[in-house]
C-alpha cells in the first residue's frame, strides 16, 4: 500500500467519525481529504452554534456503523511512551486502595471497552465528558496509543481519576453515561433478543463452570480441590495411561509379531496356574498393539486348539455387531502358529488396569491356613450396580439370539468404579461349536449363572459361583443371605437360581421387569456419574490453556539477556508487572498473599483477553499502569513473540 494513500484513507475515516461525533470536522480546511459536504451544511455547524444533543444524535445524523474493534492501544511500538507516574509521595496505601478498587472483577465501567481501542480514544468523547485531555482535538489517527492508555487510567473519570493520594472510581462503579457502542451494553440489548452479541467468536475459554458445582467459590477461599480434577481421577487416568503404554523391557519369550498385532504384554500375570474350567483350554491374555491402526488389543489365546470346521469362527461376526457398554466387544478371531503351537486367538477391547470380579472381591490372603476369603460385605447399591449390568449385557446377548456362556467371577471385568463388563464372550461358541444344546436352554444357564455369581458375591465365597454348588444348598444360603440384604435383593437372587421346567417361563426381560425399579437406580448413578466427569474434564481444559500461558510469561519475563530492567521492552515489563500482580500479592503488612482463585481468575481472563481493567504497579511504588486483560494478553504474546523470532526455537506455530 502506498503510505499516502493509507495517510489519505485514514483521515477520511476520522473526518467521518469527527463529524459523526462532535458536528463538525476541525480539519476540513487544513486538508482533510473526507468530503464533508456529502453530510450536508449542517454538519459544518460549530458545536456551540448547534443543540448539544443534536450534535450527537439528530434525525439527519447518518447511520453509524462502528468499525471493526481495532485493539491498537498496546503495541510494541508505544514502548517509548513515558509511563504515568503518579504525582503525590507515599504512594503505597492509595495504592493498595487503588488495586482493590481496580481488582480484574467486572466493574461496570462504560467505557471500558472504549479505552483499549486508542484509535477510538483519540476521537472518541463520551457523551456528557469534559475533553480533558484535549482528545478531540487530536486528529492525526495512529498517535500514541499507550500513553493515551496510561492519561486514561489518569485523567478519565470513567475509568477512575488518581490524584495524588485519592484515586476516585465512583465514575468506574457507577455507570453515569451510557455508551451504546460498547460490546456489553450491545450485549444486554441482545440478551433480550436471544441473539448472540456480536459476531465475534464466542469466547469458549473463558473459565465458567461446565456443571452444576461453582468452580470458584470467591476469592481468597479456594481450595485446590475446588480447581484441579480430583486426585483419585487423576491417579487412575495417570495409571491406566501407564499401563496401556506398557511394554516388556526384557528379551521377551513372546513372538514379536501375532498376526497384525506386535508388543504382546501378558495380563494375567497374578495367575500363573492355568485352568481349563472356563472355556476347556488354557488361556492367555495378552495386550498387544495392531499394526494397522496402532489401537492396544487385548488378546486372549486358547492353548493348543485345533480348528475342526472353519465355520466355527465365523461365529465371531455375529458377536462383532452386538455393541453393549456392559460387554467387552469382539473384534476378530483367527487361528495362529505364531506362539509355537496351534493357538485360537480372540480379538477384544483392551481395558488398563481391569480386574476380574474374582481378583477385586476374593484376592485371598496368605495364611498358613489355607485359603481364607476376607469377610467384608460388598454395599447392596454396588451388588445392585452389577445385578443391574449382568443382567442389561444378557439382554443385549439374548436379542441377538446369542447365550454369553461365560457368566464367571473370573470372566467379569471391573474396569471403573462399579462398572463391569462380560469378557469371556463369543469364544465358547467357536471352541464348542459343535454341541447342538438349544438357544434357549443356554439362555437360561446365563441366567443361572449369573444368580450363582451375585450369590458368590453375597455370601463372599466364590466356591458358590462353580458347578459344585447344589441345589440342596440353596435354601440355607438364601436364609443366612436375608440377615445381610434387604429382601429384593435377595428374591432377585433366589428367583435367578431357581430352576424351571420350561425355559420359556425364565427370560431375561422378565427378570429386568420384577427389577425394574432398581435399574432406573441405576441408570440415574450413571447419568450423575456422566454429569460429574463431563465437570471435571471441563475444568481440565482450561488448565491446559492456563499451563501454556504460565510457560509463555516465564519464557519471557526475567530472561538472562534483560541484565537491566532497563533492557526490558513495554511488553516484557508489562508482563513482569502483571506476573508480580498475580503472584507475589502481598497484604498490607507485606507477608504473602497466596490466594488460589486470584491467580485462577487473572490468569483465565488474559487467556480470554477479557476487557476488565486491573492496576499494575511497579514494585518501586513509582509506576502505575490501568490495562485490561485483552491488553495484557498482546503484551505476552508481542514478548513471546519477539523471543522466538530471536532465535531457533522448538515453539511451532501452535505457540
Ligand atoms: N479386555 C480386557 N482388557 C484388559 N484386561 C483384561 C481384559 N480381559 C481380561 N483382562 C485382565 O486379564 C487378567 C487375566 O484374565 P483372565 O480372564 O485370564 O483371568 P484368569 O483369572 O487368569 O482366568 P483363567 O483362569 O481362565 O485364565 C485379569 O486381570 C483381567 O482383568
Amino acid at each position: 500500500m502506498q503510505p499516502w494513500l493509507h495517510r489519505d484513507t485514514m483521515q477520511a475515516t476520522q473526518g467521518a467519525k469527527n463529524i459523526l461525533i462532535y458536528g463538525n470536522c476541525r480539519y476540513q480546511n487544513a486538508g482533510c481529504v473526507f468530503n464533508h459536504d456529502q453530510l450536508g451544511k449542517d454538519h459544518h455547524q460549530s458545536p456551540q452554534q448547534s443543540d448539544p444533543m443534536a450534535k450527537k444524535l439528530n434525525v439527519d445524523s447518518p447511520a453509524f456503523t462502528p468499525s471493526a474493534p481495532k485493539r491498537v492501544a498496546f503495541t510494541p511500538n508505544n514502548a517509548n511512551a513515558v509511563p504515568f507516574t503518579p504525582l503525590g509521595p507515599g504512594m503505597s496505601p492509595a495504592q493498595a486502595q487503588l488495586q482493590q478498587q481496580t481488582s480484574p472483577m467486572d466493574t461496570g465501567n462504560p467505557y471500558s471497552q472504549a479505552a483499549p481501542g486508542a484509535s477510538h480514544m483519540t476521537d472518541y468523547q463520551p457523551f456528557g465528558m469534559p475533553d480533558t485531555m484535549g482528545m478531540a482535538a487530536d486528529h492525526t489517527g495512529m498517535h500514541d496509543a499507550f500513553s493515551n492508555m496510561q492519561s486514561l487510567g489518569a485523567h478519565l473519570p470513567g475509568i477512575g481519576h488518581y490524584t495524588g493520594m485519592q484515586y476516585d472510581t465512583s465514575a468506574l462503579l457507577g455507570a453515569s453515561s451510557f455508551d451504546p457502542y460498547t460490546s456489553r451494553a450491545a450485549a444486554a440489548a441482545a440478551a433480550a433478543f436471544n441473539m448472540p452479541a456480536s459476531n465475534d467468536p464466542p469466547r469458549y475459554h473463558l473459565y465458567a463452570p461446565v456443571g452444576p458445582e461453582p468452580v470458584l467459590k470467591g476469592r481468597g477461599n479456594v481450595r485446590t480441590s475446588e480447581i484441579f480434577m480430583k486426585n483419585e481421577l487423576r491417579e487412575e487416568m495417570q495409571k491406566k495411561q501407564a499401563a496401556s503404554a506398557q511394554v516388556l523391557l526384557t528379551n521377551s519369550p513372546l513372538p514379536p509379531v501375532v498376526g497384525e498385532y506386535n508388543t504382546l504384554v501378558p495380563l494375567d500375570t497374578t495367575n500363573t496356574r492355568k485352568s481349563t474350567t472356563s472355556f476347556g483350554f488354557n488361556s492367555w491374555i495378552y495386550k498387544a498393539y495392531s499394526s494397522k491402526n496402532g489401537r492396544p488389543y487385548c488378546l486372549r489365546r486358547l492353548e493348543d486348539f485345533q480348528l475342526s470346521n472353519a465355520n466355527a469362527v465365523r461365529r465371531v461376526n455375529e458377536w462383532r455387531s452386538i455393541w453393549c457398554g456392559s460387554i467387552v466387544h469382539v473384534e476378530d478371531a483367527f487361528t495362529t502358529t505364531d506362539f509355537g503351537d496351534n493357538s485360537l486367538v480372540f480379538v477384544q477391547d483392551y481395558y488398563p488396569c481391569a480386574r476380574t470380579l474374582l481378583e477385586q472381591h476374593f484376592t485371598p490372603p496368605h495364611t498358613s491356613h489355607g485359603t481364607q476369603y476376607r469377610r467384608t460385605m460388598i454395599p447392596e447399591t454396588t451388588l445392585w450396580s452389577y445385578l443391574s449390568q449382568i443382567a442389561h449385557a444378557l439382554r443385549m446377548i439374548h436379542q441377538a439370539g446369542a447365550a454369553a456362556r461365560c457368566v464367571e467371577l473370573s470372566k467379569i471385568i471391573v474396569v471403573g468404579k462399579n462398572r463391569i463388563k462380560l469378557s469371556g464372550c463369543a469364544i465358547s461358541d467357536v471352541v464348542k461349536f459343535s454341541e447342538q444344546t438349544p438357544i434357549q436352554q443356554l439362555q437360561m444357564q446365563d441366567l443361572e449363572k449369573m444368580g450363582k455369581v451375585m450369590l458368590a458375591l453375597m455370601a463372599n465365597n466364590p466356591v458358590y459361583a462353580t458347578p459344585t454348588l447344589q441345589p440342596s444348598q440353596l435354601p440355607s444360603l438364601i436364609g443366612s443371605l436375608q440377615r445381610q440384604y434387604k429382601q429384593d435383593l435377595v428374591d432377585a437372587v433366589s428367583w435367578l437360581l431357581t430352576p424351571v421346567a420350561n425355559p420359556q417361563q425364565k427370560t431375561v426381560q422378565e427378570f429386568l421387569t420384577k427389577i425394574q425399579h432398581r435399574v432406573y437406580d441405576e441408570f440415574d448413578a450413571a447419568l450423575s456419574r456422566e454429569d460429574r466427569l463431563r465437570f471435571e474434564l471441563g475444568r481440565e481444559i482450561e488448565h491446559g490453556r492456563i499451563a501454556r500461558l504460565v510457560m509463555k510469561i516465564n519464557v519471557v519475563v526475567d530472561r538472562p539477556e534483560h541484565k537491566a530492567r532497563s533492557q526490558e521492552t513495554e511488553s516484557v515489563y508489562v508482563s513482569r508487572l502483571f506476573k508480580d500482580y498475580v503472584f507475589h500479592q502481598v497484604d498490607s503488612t507485606g507477608a504473602p498473599l497466596v490466594d488460589l482463585g486470584h491467580m485462577m481468575e487473572c490468569l483465565n481472563k488474559v487467556d480470554v483477553g477479557t476487557d476488565d481493567q486491573v492496576c499494575l504497579t511497579a514494585t518501586d511504588d513509582q509506576t502505575v499502569f490501568v490495562v485490561t486483560f485483552a491488553e495484557i494478553r498482546k503484551h505476552i504474546q508481542a514478548a513471546f513473540n519477539e523471543v522466538i523470532r530471536r532465535g531457533p526455537s522448538n515453539a511451532g506455530p501452535g505457540y
